[in-house]
């Protein structure tokens, strides 16, 4: 059986940023804020089911059991727009290894073009997130979740702002494995490739670039 795992994350908080995030009258400093209170919302939901190892505590009482992250976290951002969501995730999991990935959509063919890497070592043994606000054809997600598949990584999710259901088919198409946590799941990409209703470009949104 093929396992298609897509959490759309309900909450009344992430939704009230998304809705920030959404509107054209945020600016800059507030978009950047919103993006990171709901990047921690996400992280949250997504870091729900990861390994998790018992470890022993002694309270000011008595000794008893506690739980640990089985194994450490790396959060892979894709550039640019990925690096607005890496701050939330790092409230959540301070400790967390962090990689770059440098990926930029050709607005012509829509394919995604690569122009950096710098991993982290112990991709092999870490619970690896993607993270990018904007899932739309899905050709940046898949070609971000290859470059962690080569690397080594085995345990690897996909945790995105807004999807488009076009860009979840081409995720699961190639990894079938691989769970996505979306903060929404939007109607559908227009003729430019962009996510409707979507929030625009993220990346000149959080950075100023037009
Ligand atoms: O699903 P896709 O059709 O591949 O589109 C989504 C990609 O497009 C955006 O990045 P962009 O290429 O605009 O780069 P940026 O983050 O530097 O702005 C976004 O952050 C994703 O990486
Ligand atoms: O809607 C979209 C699609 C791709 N990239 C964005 O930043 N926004
Ligand atoms: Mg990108």
């Amino acid at each position: 059986m093929v396992l298609r795992p897509l959490h759309v994350v309900d909450h009344p908080l992430l939704a009230r940023q998304i809705a920030v995030l959404r509107s054209v009258a945020t600016g800059r400093e507030q978009f950047r804020a919103a993006l990171a209170e709901a990047a921690g919302a996400l992280a949250y939901e997504a870091l729900r089911d990861v390994p998790v190892a018992e470890v022993t505590v002694r309270t000011p009482l008595e000794e008893t059991t506690g739980a640990a992250l089985a194994h450490p976290v790396m959060v892979v951002a894709v550039l640019r727009a990925g690096l607005g969501m890496v701050d939330g995730f790092l409230r959540l999991v301070p400790d967390a290894a962090v990689g770059h990935l440098g990926m930029r959509r050709n607005e012509e063919t829509l394919q995604p073009e690569d122009y950096y890497e710098s991993l982290p070592a112990g991709v092999e043994a870490s619970t690896v997130f993607v993270v990018d606000p904007m899932l739309a054809t899905g050709g940046s997600a898949v070609a971000a979740l290859t470059r962690m598949r080569r690397a080594g990584a085995r345990d690897l999710r996909l945790v995105c702002l807004v999807a488009a259901p076009e860009g979840v088919a081409a995720v699961h198409a190639a990894f079938p494995d691989v769970p996505i946590t979306a903060g929404a799941l939007d109607r559908g990409l227009d003729a430019r490739g962009f996510i409707r209703p979507g929030l625009g470009d993220a990346g000149d949104r959080i950075f100023g670039t037009e």
